[in-house]
């Protein structure tokens, strides 16, 4: 369902993705994981097509971002890093906006904002500015625009960032609700999430992908048997390196 290959980006002299390729099916959510800078954002960026990869291409749904951009980024939802919204609009708002941008039929979308709302637990505060909101509900709007349209894909950067512990809990069981029907990504850095989130863990370290495991096989792969003791042993020359 989501086919990325070779991808390749540099800024300036900078190599930030170095030939990263993977592939996700439906009903998995794949953890993307690795250190600071380490290239996940620019990888996401790239599937979604809002940056345009040096080398490489990806299929969503059989349909390449690069050659067929309008066809693949309707079949994706994208929650980027630090999700940029419409500070002035309210969440209902938003969501009428972005269900007119992504061409949901007029008779669909009254149904799918509200099924979004109810999703992203956000009806608590629909009558609010969204810059007015709290970083975590900022964080769930964005979610919740993420997945308006339904799409077979997800690709979310970060969706639990800066969220409490029961609203990242109920971002993980909105996640374990969408798995069975789509093929999701999600980057993180919280690592204790990966387990009960993700069926299968890839790890970047330096733009190149070292590891793409289960997260029970990545933890393996260390001495303690724990994830972050394999995080640190896969990723530990970058940690040398800029110490
Ligand atoms: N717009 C940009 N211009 C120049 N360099 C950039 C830009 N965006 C990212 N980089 C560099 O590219 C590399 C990869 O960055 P990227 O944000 O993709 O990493 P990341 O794995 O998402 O990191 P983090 O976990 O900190 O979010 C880093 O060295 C970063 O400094």
């Amino acid at each position: 369902m989501l086919d990325v290959r070779s991808l390749e980006k540099a800024y300036g002299s900078k190599q930030a993705v170095r030939g990263i390729s993977f592939a996700v099916e439906k009903g998995t959510v794949l953890g993307f994981l690795g250190p600071n800078g380490a290239g996940k954002s620019t990888t996401m960026r790239m599937i979604a097509g809002v940056l345009e990869p040096d080398v490489g291409d990806v299929l969503i749904d059989g349909k390449s971002i690069i050659s067929d951009r309008r066809a693949a980024q309707a079949a994706l939802g994208y929650l980027p890093e630090g999700a940029p919204l419409y500070n002035d609009m309210t969440p209902p708002e938003f969501l009428a906006f972005l269900a007119s941008a992504r061409q949901i039929p007029k008779g669909q979308r009254k149904n799918a904002i509200e099924r979004t709302i109810a999703d992203a637990r956000i009806s608590g505060v629909l009558g609010q500015r969204i810059g007015a909101l709290s970083k975590g509900y900022r964080r769930r709007v964005g979610l919740a625009g993420a997945i308006l349209h339904d799409p077979p894909v997800l690709v979310l950067d970060e969706p639990t960032d800066g969220l409490d512990p029961n609203q990242k809990r109920a971002v993980r069981a909105l996640i374990a609700r969408m798995a069975p029907t789509k093929a999701i990504i999600i980057s993180t850095h919280t690592l204790t999430e990966v387990p009960a989130m993700c069926h299968r863990a890839v790890l970047v370290d330096r733009g190149q992908l070292v590891a793409d495991d289960t997260p029970e096989g990545l933890a393996r792969r260390s001495d303690e048997g724990s994830l972050e003791s394999a995080f640190a042993r896969l990723t530990d020359q970058v940690e040398e390196a800029t110490l």
